[in-house]
């Protein structure tokens, strides 16, 4: 199949073979054209050229209801879920033809669930549920309709370790009963413990389809890439005792869906130094997100204060936070960091008009932010055939690393990253890893939330676990695993130092 985009050929003449039954991952560099190609598969795109034969009969799939209708369904990794209906609404939404709204379809739902040990109960508020169970509801949802082939696209970068596994047995379940996954993923070491068969593409074209019982993940990162890569260096503390940030006892109480206030954070206290990456861990919804909008000013607290160099910014705008100097990078790409539908040198100048190089003098300098943003795409290897195509044509994995690029500019004094590799392939996640531990080596200050452990373990000299709202334990990233740390994130707090009530620095 080949699919060109304006200025790029985002599949060119890639081949794919999947075996009813099996478990089949794609992996490739960000931009390699894994979502183009699943986009084609699941109707949502046309190829230029190419067939493609489901059963060994030619299909043309000009929609997703063409695809549903040949049974292939996909779990995007947003999920779609209306928060404020059930599972059995959320099911049935769209789908009323097929059992209704009731009885019939609850019975469906029950045994679909059943049938692939998916635990999920029908009458469940979805706001009430955790990712991995909105995941699974998800997948469901697909089932429901009918789907004997499964896409899902990067399923695992919002789970913690025990809930990939429990995923894993999902997919294994699926395939016993001859259905067929086919995955997407960053993440290696997962695909390689349950993949049957792996496609490697690079540049849009396949260039390998491996056994994943004689490969390793080295070795599958070096052909997604070309090359060998190089080694990632360890690096020793340069934390300070100059503060940065000091947040003292921010409490934030809001509405949930039915009006009724919740703590969504408890007096949280947190110290970050010069030369410190502080690094939260948690299961997502554990407030992580909302103690990350506070800081910066797009929710208010009930009480507590921010303080950022010794001033007290709790009053502040936003936008007058930034130029305090912060830099941002948003957990929602799409809604908070990018302006899709603009050129990339105008998202240069998103969030960052008063600064320069982008204005001089209170007056905006379009020839000099376009020169950055060059500079950016040069620096953090950008693809993309130039500044002016639309952040919206880029692939995902090279919109972060556009956002990262431009939050990194300017020396901040604190960097605020909310997955900040979420998305990205290996080799740009070591790049991003390196720009930050540069910056820390220049003595920025930063403040991690991940769901990648991995990642946290490794760029963290401070670990600390949220949940429901509090910090509940603190972990040393020299020596907890990213079990124990999983464990701890899921309220057991027994593998981390737990905190003792009240012990708040
Ligand atoms: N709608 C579009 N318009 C223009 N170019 C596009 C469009 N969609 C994708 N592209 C380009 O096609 C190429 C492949 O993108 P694709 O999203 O398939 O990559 P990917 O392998 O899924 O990357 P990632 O791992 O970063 O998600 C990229 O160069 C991208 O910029």
């Amino acid at each position: 199949m080949t699919k060109r985009f304006p200025g790029v050929v985002a599949n060119r003449d890639i081949a794919l073979t999947v075996r009813r039954g099996t478990v089949h991952a794609v992996v490739g560099e960000n931009g390699a054209g894994k979502s183009t190609l699943m986009k084609i598969l699941y109707g949502m795109q046309r190829p230029d050229e190419g067939t493609i034969a489901i059963d060994g009969e030619q299909v043309a799939l000009h929609s997703p209801a063409d695809a549903i209708a040949r049974g292939i369904g996909m779990v995007h990794q947003h999920f779609m879920l209306a928060d404020n209906l059930t599972v059995l609404e959320n099911t049935t939404l769209g789908a009323e033809k097929l059992h209704g709204i009731g009885g019939r379809a609850r019975a469906r739902i029950q045994e679909i669930s059943q049938a692939y040990g998916l635990g999920v109960r029908p009458d469940a508020l979805v706001e009430d549920l955790g990712v991995a169970d909105r995941q699974r509801v998800e997948i469901l949802k697909v089932l429901y309709r009918g789907a004997r082939t499964l896409i899902l696209d990067e399923p695992t970068s919002v789970l913690v370790p025990q809930e990939v596994d429990a995923l894993f047995d999902n997919l294994r379940g699926l395939k016993e009963e001859g259905l067929t996954v086919l995955f997407i993923s960053h993440k290696l070491d997962e695909v390689l413990k349950v993949a049957d068969a792996i496609t490697v593409i690079r540049r849009g074209t396949t260039v390998a389809e491996v056994d994943p019982a004689g490969t390793t993940s080295r070795r599958l990162a070096e052909l997604m890439v070309g090359s060998e890569l190089p080694s990632p260096e360890a690096s020793e503390s340069t934390v300070t005792d100059t503060e940065v940030l000091a947040v003292r006892g921010l409490t934030l109480t809001e509405p949930d869906a039915d009006g009724v206030a919740r703590t969504v954070l408890d007096g949280i206290s947190l110290t970050i130094h010069r030369g410190e990456v502080l690094g939260i861990a948690g299961v997502e919804g554990n407030g992580q997100a909302e103690l990350v909008e506070t800081i910066m000013g797009m929710r208010a607290a009930d009480s507590g204060s921010v303080v950022l160099d010794g001033k007290d910014i709790s009053g502040l705008l936003t936008r007058a936070r930034r130029e305090a100097g912060i830099g941002y990078i948003p957990e929602d790409r799409h809604r908070h960091g990018l302006l899709l539908e603009a050129p990339l040198w105008e998202n240069r100048i998103l969030g960052h008009v008063t600064e320069a190089p982008n204005s001089r003098r209170g007056i905006l300098h379009p020839s000099a932010a376009r020169q950055d943003t060059a500079r950016i795409v040069a620096e953090y290897d950008v693809r993309t055939p130039g500044i002016e195509v639309t952040a919206a044509s880029l692939s995902g994995g090279n919109q972060q690393k556009l956002i990262v690029g431009r939050e990194m500019s300017g020396d901040p004094a604190l960097l605020i990253a909310a997955h900040p590799t979420r998305g990205v392939d290996v080799g740009a996640q070591a790049q991003i890893w390196d720009a930050v531990r540069d910056a820390r080596r220049r003595g920025l200050a930063v403040l991690l939330i991940s769901a990648d452990l991995d990642e946290l373990i490794g760029l963290s000299d401070t670990l600390r676990v949220i949940y429901r709202g509090r910090i509940v334990a603190d972990a040393d990233p020299a020596t907890v695993t990213s079990e124990e740390l999983g464990s701890a994130m899921t309220g057991a707090a027994a593998n981390g130092n737990e905190r003792p009530e009240g012990d708040t620095p």
